[in-house]
């Protein structure tokens, strides 16, 4: 017993004194080479799937190292577009200074201990890393902050470099259920060029709109935990020419996704919405737009079967058309609920409508719908902003007349870019933007103020309680 104790001492003294000398060999280190290095590989986790931080740095560095790298690999984007990216060659290292902190990053390649022996297409690549070094006194700047600003810069990028895809779905309308179909989806490269900044409305929305986003897009432990599927549904309404399908354009651009538009009219019932939802790939948007169409069909529809019942009665059955969709409300809020996307995440549903009131409790509530934007007639606000896309103008001495015409008339931002459209491509002369402007002002004299005015006054205090962007 007496033994084991004084062992048990003996263990203690030896802990403490290599606890000592680790400390005190850390400290001269220290005083010898005072950098922290951080490494991120390029194959990380169980299943050695490509890191995601890797891959956010490499864009990052790959935008960074053209101007300041000396060796830089260059190649055509992954998605087989014509677009070169750049990434820094292996070896090559960079400083960057950041108001006086520097840090810097070299890129490099893991060559592997072990012969083996690899059947196929012979050996994989070698595994190649980023190391981050930066003084020891810099540890919480860099840790704290520059590491996740490197990501989320990274991430958008990557997101405008990566070629996205519009998809839409063939009609299943009429199909051979039997007949042997490659895909339901066919697609186009996706070339829209809208973006946040451009798109004209209120700033503060915009913001809201881009900050759920990019948290949706970064939430993915988050919604893993409560073992919800990884999807966020957006509801955009208004007249038509506000601007609802600019903005997917934008959040498509912003994140990187490629878009799935569901024309549900070409679908031919649930079951095969389901097989359409299934084919879509992680990191989409999918749309579906002017669903009140679609609800108008489904009443329309409601009314033909009390018709048939009717003439059941009276033995006279009319044949049921196959030429049309049978899908159901149901059928689409089951979509919409993401029971099928169990498989698969981020995804985004955006529903577009021009008549909010008239759509089906059900759609707008939430949890099913998240966001609600309503996108409305232009403002003053968003008129400058379409001037500065179209005329590259930040005032004029008629914007004050145009401020007040606004205020009178209801006018879309479609209506307005229309008249803010010049001949003469990139260069825009005095000339032309006053004859421009006068064209948005004659627009404007042309609308009905008297019958307008009382309507948008009424519909400015709806708005005001309740719109902007709802959670
Ligand atoms: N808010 C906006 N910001 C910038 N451009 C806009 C905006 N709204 C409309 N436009 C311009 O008007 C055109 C038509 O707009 P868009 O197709 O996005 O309207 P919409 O609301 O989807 O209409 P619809 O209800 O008919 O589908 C766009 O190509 C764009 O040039
Ligand atoms: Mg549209």
């Amino acid at each position: 017993m007496e033994r084991l104790e004084s062992f048990g001492k003996l263990a203690e003294w030896g802990s403490s004194a290599l606890s000592i000398i680790f400390s005190a060999s850390t400290y001269v280190w220290r005083r010898i080479y005072p950098y922290i290095e951080i490494t991120f590989t390029e194959y990380a986790g169980e299943h050695l799937k490509r890191s995601e931080a890797y891959a956010a740095i490499d864009a990052y560095l790959g935008d960074l190292c053209r101007d300041t790298a000396v060796r830089i690999k260059a190649m055509t984007s992954n998605e087989g577009g014509d677009n070169v990216v750049f990434s820094m060659d292996d070896n090559e290292e960079i400083a960057v200074d950041l108001d006086g902190v520097k840090v810097w990053w070299l890129a490099s390649k893991s060559v592997p201990r072990v012969t083996s022996i690899y059947f196929g297409r012979g050996p994989p690549e070698d595994p190649r890393y980023y190391r981050l070094a930066f003084h020891h006194r810099h540890r919480d700047f860099v840790v704290g902050q520059y590491i996740n600003f490197v990501l989320s810069k990274g991430k958008q990028i990557a997101a405008d470099q990566r070629k996205k895809k519009l998809y839409t779905n063939k009609s299943t309308i009429g199909w051979n259920p039997y007949e042997q179909r490659e895909t339901l989806w066919s697609h186009v490269p996706f070339e829209h060029r809208a973006k946040f900044e451009t798109l004209a409305m209120e700033e503060s929305k915009k913001r809201d709109i881009l900050e759920d986003l990019d948290r949706f897009r970064s939430n993915r432990d988050y919604y893993r935990k409560l073992g919800k599927p990884w999807k966020r549904g957006y509801l955009l309404y208004g007249p038509p020419g506000t601007g609802k399908s600019t903005m997917i354009a934008a959040m498509a651009n912003h994140l990187g996704y490629d878009i799935y538009d569901l024309e549900l009219t070409a679908v031919k019932d649930n079951t095969d919405m389901r097989k359409l939802l299934i084919e879509t790939k992680d990191k989409c948007i999918i749309v579906i737009e002017d669903v009140d169409y679609m609800l108008d069909l489904w009443n329309r529809r409601k009314k033909v079967i009390e018709a048939q019942i009717e003439a059941e009665k009276a033995a006279l059955v009319p044949k049921a058309s196959d030429e049309e969709s049978k899908v159901t409300l149901p059928g689409l809020l089951n979509f919409i609920d993401g029971l099928w996307t169990s498989c698969g995440g981020e995804r985004i549903i955006v529903l577009t409508t021009n008549h909010y009131e008239s759509l089906d409790p059900a759609l707008k509530r939430r949890g099913r719908m998240d966001i609600h934007v309503e996108m409305s007639y232009c403002s003053y606000e968003a008129f400058k902003i379409l001037a500065k896309n179209y005329l590259n103008i930040d005032g004029h001495q008629l914007f004050r007349k145009i401020k007040r015409l606004l205020a009178e008339n209801e006018v879309t931002p479609a209506e307005v870019a229309e008249a803010l459209m010049h001949k003469s491509g990139d260069d825009v002369d005095t000339q032309e933007v006053r004859k421009c402007l006068e064209n948005l002002i004659g627009i404007l004299k042309s609308k009905d103020s008297k019958s307008s005015s009382s309507k948008i006054s009424k519909r400015r205090r709806v708005i005001d309680k309740s719109v902007g962007v709802l959670y």
